[in-house]
């Protein structure tokens, strides 16, 4: 039987209504409006268009948006100077910069540099050391695991316990913070990547497996548990000749037709994680403006 599809956009849009709720909610009662800047560094298409569909959404819930746009070959001192001017400014509750950077940034300065109560991305040593010390309450998550972890709840509900997760990829921005995320959850984690032995093997016991390489379609049916929860992170745009001359789409890091026909759920690309990851965003900054306001946010 077919695998259940995890409908990421619909998902995203429950998330958005209950975050479009909480904005409208502390403007009235507080007059605070939540404020998100994206930083953008150079002219890397693919990032441009992430970043306009944050400013768009951001906008759509409510939210005072910035972009900064700054040229490939910005001095890293203009940069961090920018980050300092967010960090002092109070209607911007949120500050995202977008990665990677261009060659000759320090990327872990500039994130280094975001004060952890606007760190949105929940990039900076102080939220990644929050997590991994169990105080997800008080951190910031990364938002595409913890628009994962979204997701596999609806599947799977709230506690994992007895359930083994292989996460394959150990970023910082992904792999390693969806791992704390299945550990606080109490499933049994292992953390795959590039110098394991036997990756289909470990793959093919994991009742939840995490796709996070980067690698299109890597990962086939010989890497899929029958029943298998599967959340594909990867975004890979590759040829599409059948399209016609000179297109491209989006594909997964898992070869989606052939595990579909072995999980019991998996997540599309497009519309599974990615558009997860803007709804959190956008999570995280009215979460920040809450703190800011000394109030409890809510949940999402
Ligand atoms: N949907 C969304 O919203 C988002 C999607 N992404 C996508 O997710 C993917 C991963 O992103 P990110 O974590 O930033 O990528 P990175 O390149 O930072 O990390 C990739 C990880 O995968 C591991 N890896 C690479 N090749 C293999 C392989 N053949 N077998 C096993 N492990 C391998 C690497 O291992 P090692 O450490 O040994 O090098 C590394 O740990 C990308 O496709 C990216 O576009 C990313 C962010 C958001
Ligand atoms: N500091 C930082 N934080 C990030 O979270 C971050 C980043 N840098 N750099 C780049 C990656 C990538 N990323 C995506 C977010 C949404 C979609 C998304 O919405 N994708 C749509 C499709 C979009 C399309 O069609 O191109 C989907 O999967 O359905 C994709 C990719 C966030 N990233």
């Amino acid at each position: 039987m077919a695998a259940t599809r995890i409908d990421g956009k619909a998902v995203a849009e429950d998330v958005l209504a209950k975050v479009k709720q909480a904005a409208a909610d502390l403007e009235s009662r507080r007059g605070v409006k939540p404020g998100l800047a994206v930083v953008l560094v150079g002219e890397d298409p693919a990032s441009q268009v992430y970043v306009g569909s944050k400013g768009r959404m951001a906008r759509e819930c409510g939210f005072h948006s910035v972009t900064h746009t700054l040229p490939a070959d910005v001095p890293q001192a203009d940069l961090l100077a920018l980050i300092d001017r967010l960090n002092a400014d109070p209607a911007i509750h949120g500050i995202l910069q977008q990665l990677p950077l261009p060659k000759g940034l320090d990327a872990d300065a500039v994130v280094g540099r975001i004060h952890p109560d606007k760190d949105v991305d929940g990039l900076t040593v102080v939220s990644a050391g929050r997590l991994a010390s169990g105080l997800a309450g008080q951190a910031f998550v990364p938002c595409t695991p913890a628009g994962c972890m979204v997701m596999l709840r609806r599947v799977l509900g709230d506690d994992l316990s007895g359930r083994r997760a292989v996460v394959v990829g150990r970023s910082n921005l992904v792999g390693k913070p969806m791992a704390q995320l299945l550990l606080l959850a109490n499933a049994t984690v292992t953390v795959a990547h590039s110098r394991t032995k036997d990756l289909p093997a470990l793959c093919r016991e994991a009742d939840i497996l995490v796709a996070a390489i980067g690698r299109p379609q890597a990962l086939g049916p010989e890497c899929i548990k029958p029943g298998a929860v599967v959340i594909d992170v990867g975004i890979n745009r590759i040829d599409a000749p059948e399209r016609g001359e000179g297109k491209t789409r989006l594909v997964g890091d898992v070869a989606h037709e052939p595990a579909s026909q072995i999980a019991s759920a998996i997540t599309p690309v497009p519309g599974g994680v990615g558009p997860m990851t803007i709804a959190m965003l956008m999570a995280n900054t009215v979460t920040a403006a809450y703190r800011a306001a000394g109030e409890t946010p809510p949940t999402f």
